[in-house]
């Protein structure tokens, strides 16, 4: 699917977003008219309290799962419109996601997990990008190591790596730096920033680090299923 893109410097949005969990007395408004726009090229993290709707709302901008009210669009592609096979293709071929469990295939290499969603999609690696992302994420010398031969932070770095591999529109990262000591956590900020302001790579990240979410361009505040409001930090 090709998705197409006037607005530029937009690369998703959510408006007036509702979410319904259940129904009758035990239904959860999990979003309750929430608004976000994720600037192309930029480091955006998420913050809130626990059950604020900070999963919810990444779920449906990453084509997960659906809204009850309100648009989500990716580039100029609206997710209610797709059919459920559609939102398959267009998370496979426009979303990349990186998982607080690195979730990697214990049996692959480092190389091979990260072109692993090229090699599923049946599409042929673009070898000078994957070559550039690894090098700026110093795996040069572990690409033929298994999952069980790396520390936390290079199965992380590995898991951020496959989710650039195939320039995916936008990236989603769920905490990722939950699982890793400060210095690997720092490390991986570090790249997430660097991705988006040398890359162009737009990235959004779920936090509840305030130290995190420094690293990102903006933080959007979550409350009670909205966006409260949104941050911009300085530029470092
Ligand atoms: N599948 C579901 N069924 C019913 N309720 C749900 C479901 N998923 C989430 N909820 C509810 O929706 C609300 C928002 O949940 P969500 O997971 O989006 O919050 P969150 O901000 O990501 O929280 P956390 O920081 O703890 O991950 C919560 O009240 C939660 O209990």
């Amino acid at each position: 699917m090709t998705i197409t893109s006037v607005r530029t410097d937009v690369a998703a949005l959510a408006r007036d977003v509702v979410k319904i969990y259940g129904r009758g007395e035990t239904a959860v408004r999990a979003l309750d008219g929430a608004t976000l726009s994720i600037p192309a090229g930029r480091f955006t993290a998420v913050m809130g309290p626990s059950g604020s709707g900070k999963s919810t709302l990444m779920h449906a901008m990453a084509g997960l799962d659906t809204v009850d009210e309100g648009q989500v669009l990716i580039g100029d592609t609206d997710l209610g419109r797709l059919s459920e096979r559609q939102r398959t293709l267009l998370r496979r071929d426009h979303v990349g996601f990186v998982f607080q469990s690195f979730n990697l295939v214990p049996t692959l290499t480092a190389a091979e997990n990260i072109a692993l969603p090229l090699t599923l999609a049946g599409r042929r690696a673009d070898q000078a990008w994957i070559d550039e992302i690894v090098a700026m994420l110093g795996l040069g010398d572990r690409l033929r190591h298994r999952p069980a031969e790396m520390s936390g932070g290079q199965r992380q770095r590995v898991a951020v790596a496959r989710a650039l591999a195939a320039r995916p529109r936008i990236v989603f990262a769920d905490e990722p730096t939950g699982n890793l000591d400060s210095r690997a956590g720092e490390a991986l900020l570090g790249f997430l920033r660097h991705a988006a302001h040398e890359l162009g790579q737009t990235i959004v990240m779920v936090t509840h680090d305030a130290n995190a979410a420094a690293y990102a361009d903006q933080v959007a505040h979550f409350a009670d299923g909205r966006v409260a409001g949104v941050t911009r930090n300085e530029e470092k």
